[in-house]
């Protein structure tokens, strides 16, 4: 039988990240021939991701223009171009974003099957996160394999209609992200817990503005209160995040703001803090693995699972609230303590596995079954 062909679309740094082990997972199948498409959609950010996981793309979309209405025109069109030029079996996309959108939709049309990776995940809130919400769903709707990373986003999908056998359960591949680079690199705390930094991070779209704002003065007035205690955020590239950043942040000795890390970096820099303040999806899943209280920017979260089983707080982008709740950790040992020893709600480290299984089943052994039978 010749080579399955299976496309993974992706083009921002959280969706390498997660796709990453899947890739990987996939590659050791000598059944399967394994297509990475780089939108493009980030640049340098996606170019350190690439580099920390050994992956080189197969095709290299072309990103024009710098809006996002551009790049999703352009990025449709060369998607097409490339589906009708190869023939692929399946395509596997990761999340929320436009490209996974687009590699989703473009897919659809070419009557090619699509595998969600990190599916069912919802607020029900298409405002918040924008366009996160709206485009996650949309791509449910025209998912053939949905991979659910938590019970809760498995049970969200089958409320939604859809068939429990187009359904597997496999924990955040995030997590197996984090295995992989700490055993390759050895990654571990320099350091007892309770003297870390403090790790800041915030980027989203639906923050931007007014609430970032607040959200800065809040760590500018912790850094303050703890003169002794270190500060470190690396600063998202859009210049709609680096311009307050520096305007609210720069000239505070303990606060040091940095480019984005690589991915070693940001496990290395993860792993040493005594506290995450974070509005990002990934680094909300990723902080359990290391016992990082953390503490959720966001009104709320698709990810419940971390402030119920006790190691986030949902605090909002809201500076009295940002500075009660940091202060009353940094200052109370057993509270931080007990949110240290949760253990990760969101995977454990198979996911990939599980889904590459999954891949299996559906091209190869179900393939072979049909032709032994015909
Ligand atoms: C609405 C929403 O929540 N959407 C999410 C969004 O992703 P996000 O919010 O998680 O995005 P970021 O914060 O950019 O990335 C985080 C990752 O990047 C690493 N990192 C970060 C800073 C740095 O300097 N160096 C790094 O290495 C970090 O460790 C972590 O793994 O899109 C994803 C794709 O679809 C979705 O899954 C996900 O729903």
């Amino acid at each position: 039988m010749d080579k399955r062909i299976v496309g993974i679309v992706c083009g921002t740094r959280p969706e390498i990240i997660k796709l990453a082990p899947v890739y990987h997972a996939l590659r050791g199948q000598e059944e399967l021939c394994v297509i990475w498409v780089h939108t493009g959609q980030h640049g340098d950010m996606a170019a350190d991701m690439l580099r920390s996981f050994g992956i080189t793309p197969d095709e290299q979309l072309c990103r024009k223009g710098t809006s996002l209405e551009e790049f999703s025109v352009e990025c449709r069109s060369q998607l097409d171009a490339l589906m009708a030029r190869q023939r692929w079996d399946f395509c596997i996309v990761q999340g929320d974003t436009e490209s996974a959108f687009l590699g989703a939709l473009t897919a659809f049309y070419r009557r090619i099957p699509v595998g969600h990776v990190e599916a069912g995940l919802r607020t029900y809130n298409l405002e918040r996160p924008f366009p996160e919400e709206g485009l996650r769903q949309m791509i449910s709707r025209i998912t053939n394999m949905h991979w659910a990373p938590t019970e809760r986003a498995r049970a969200a999908l089958l409320r939604e209609g859809i068939e429990p056998e187009k359904i597997v359960l496999t924990g955040n591949t995030v997590v197996d992200a984090q295995q992989w680079i700490c055993d390759k690199h050895g990654i571990r705390r320099e350091g007892p817990a309770s003297q870390g930094h403090i790790l800041v991070t915030a980027h989203r779209r639906e923050n931007w503005g007014e609430e970032m704002a607040q959200t800065f003065h809040a760590v500018a007035d912790i850094a303050r209160a703890f003169p002794q205690r270190r500060v470190l955020f690396p600063v998202h590239l859009n210049p709609v995040v680096q311009r307050p950043a520096h305007e609210i942040l720069d000239g505070l000795d303990n606060v040091k703001l940095v480019a984005p890390l690589d991915y070693l970096g940001m496990q290395q820099a993860l792993v040493n803090a005594v506290l995450l303040l974070t509005d990002s999806g990934g680094l909300q899943e990723e902080a359990p693995t290391f016992g990082v209280p953390t503490l959720v920017l966001r009104h709320e979260t698709e990810r419940p699972e971390a402030v119920e089983a006790g190691c986030a707080r949902l605090v909002g982008p809201k500076r009295d609230a940002i500075v009660r709740e940091a202060t009353r950790l940094l200052q109370d040992e057993a509270a931080a303590d007990a949110m240290r020893k949760v253990s990760n709600p969101f995977g454990d480290g198979q996911a990939a596995r599980r889904i590459a299984d999954e891949v299996m089943t559906r091209l190869v052994v179900r393939a072979d079954a049909a032709a032994i039978a015909a």
